[in-house]
């Protein structure tokens, strides 16, 4: 068995800090060795640092772990770095990792939009991580940052890129999100007297997210792999509509489409072409991939989160209630986890597809 890469972890005592830590105790291929977050944090034990909010217990291995300040010194043995950072302070702190020579993979919104920056939902479209080989071969071997989309966005575009792939082209969508408190963070969070016996339906910045994240992860790579070609506003119109309600975690999603070909497809061919879907990641045996990328429910009252949020560990998507829209061609809903394939699950198995394809 090759020796497993060095992985650390930025903003590891958040939410997704957590949940990487979690996600990467006893990971075949990753060793988990360098923890970062804040001067509040730094110099002490993560077992003290941390105000841990996970159902599951803290793993043994980082207990003892002396919390680093988010420098690239610290992190130099690093072969894989993970970024749960507040997107106050990643921009800078990530810059200065690449620069060092550091392989980012990064939750932070902060690079999602670069030209030269993948933005990846592992399931959907791992191809786009070809840019970093285009990286290699023109000799920028050092460092490399890809972003990880929204939470809300990876949920909406899972179910899209088996369709597309299909039926052709979809030219509307909307999405109506019911999203947990976990997405809001740890550091403050959502205050109780908001959440309790009530849904706020404003999420600040997260409609235009996965209104533009969507054309860029549904976008094409470009010939010579050294850019993304998004889909314009005259190929697909996308619109969001974002809602916190009382859930722990798992986002919910109530979206609606409309294939550009025509006669669109039935609606058992739609569900026919979810359940098939088979993504690359599996195909390339990463550890984590789900084995069933998208779950197709067929109950009427499914999904929901408590119940379904961890299907294929959180990697897997669940998808029900498919059926047709008398305004656009389709409506279903969607549920994803959002701290495992919306966040640091994604990360992971990004850095497990990275590895497959040598390029870390
Ligand atoms: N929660 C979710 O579902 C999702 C979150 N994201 C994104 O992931 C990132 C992390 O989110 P989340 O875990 O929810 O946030 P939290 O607020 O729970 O955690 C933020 C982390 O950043 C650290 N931090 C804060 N200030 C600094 C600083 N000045 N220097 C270094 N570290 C600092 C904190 O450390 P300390 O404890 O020491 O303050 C903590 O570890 C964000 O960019 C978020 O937008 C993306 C997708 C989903
Ligand atoms: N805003 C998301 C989580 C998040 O932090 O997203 P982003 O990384 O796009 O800012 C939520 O509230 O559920």
């Amino acid at each position: 068995m090759c020796a497993r890469k060095i992985a650390g972890v930025l903003g590891a005592t958040g939410a997704v800090g957590q949940r990487f830590i979690l996600l990467l105790a006893d990971h075949p291929d990753f060793e988990l060795k360098v923890l970062g977050a804040s001067s509040r944090s730094a110099g002490k034990k993560y077992i003290d640092a941390v105000v841990w909010k996970q159902t599951d217990l803290l793993p043994e291995f980082a207990e003892n772990i002396v919390v680093s300040e988010c420098k690239s010194d610290a992190f130099k043995e690093c072969d894989i770095v993970f970024s749960g950072l507040d997107a106050d302070y990643a921009g800078p702190i990530e810059k200065e990792f690449v620069e060092a020579g550091l392989a980012v993979v990064s939750n932070a919104k902060n690079y999602r939009r670069a030209q030269e920056v993948p933005l990846v939902v592992p399931i959907v479209n791992p191809e786009h991580l070809d840019m970093i080989e285009a990286r290699k071969a023109d000799g920028k071997k050092s460092g490399f940052i890809v972003c990880i989309s929204n939470c809300s966005t990876a949920g909406l575009v899972a179910p899209l890129k088996p369709l597309v792939e299909k039926f052709g082209p979809i030219d509307a969508l909307t999405t109506t999100t019911l999203q947990a408190i976990s997405g809001a963070g740890f550091s403050p969070g959502i205050p109780g007297i908001d959440v309790l016996d009530n849904i706020v339906p404003y999420i600040g910045g997260e409609e235009d997210k996965i209104e533009w994240e969507t054309t860029k992860i549904l976008g094409h790579l470009s010939s010579d792999k050294k850019e993304i070609r998004a889909l314009s506003s005259e190929e697909i119109k996308v619109s969001a509509q974002c809602n916190r309600v009382a859930v722990s975690d798992g986002h919910t999603e109530c979206i609606s489409l409309r294939f550009k070909n025509r006669p669109a497809p039935s609606v058992e061919q739609v569900k026919d072409c979810l359940k098939t879907y088979v993504c690359d990641a599996y195909k390339l045996g990463c550890h984590s991939a789900p084995k069933q990328t998208i779950h197709v429910l067929e109950q009427n009252d499914r999904p929901q989160p408590r119940l379904d949020r961890n299907r294929d560990a959180g990697f897997g998507v669940s998808v029900g209630r498919v059926r047709e829209d008398p305004v656009l061609d389709f409506k279903m809903v969607v549920l994803s986890h959002n701290t495992v394939i919306g966040a640091a699950g994604a990360g992971i198995l990004i850095a497990e597809i990275l590895l497959a394809k040598k390029l870390i």
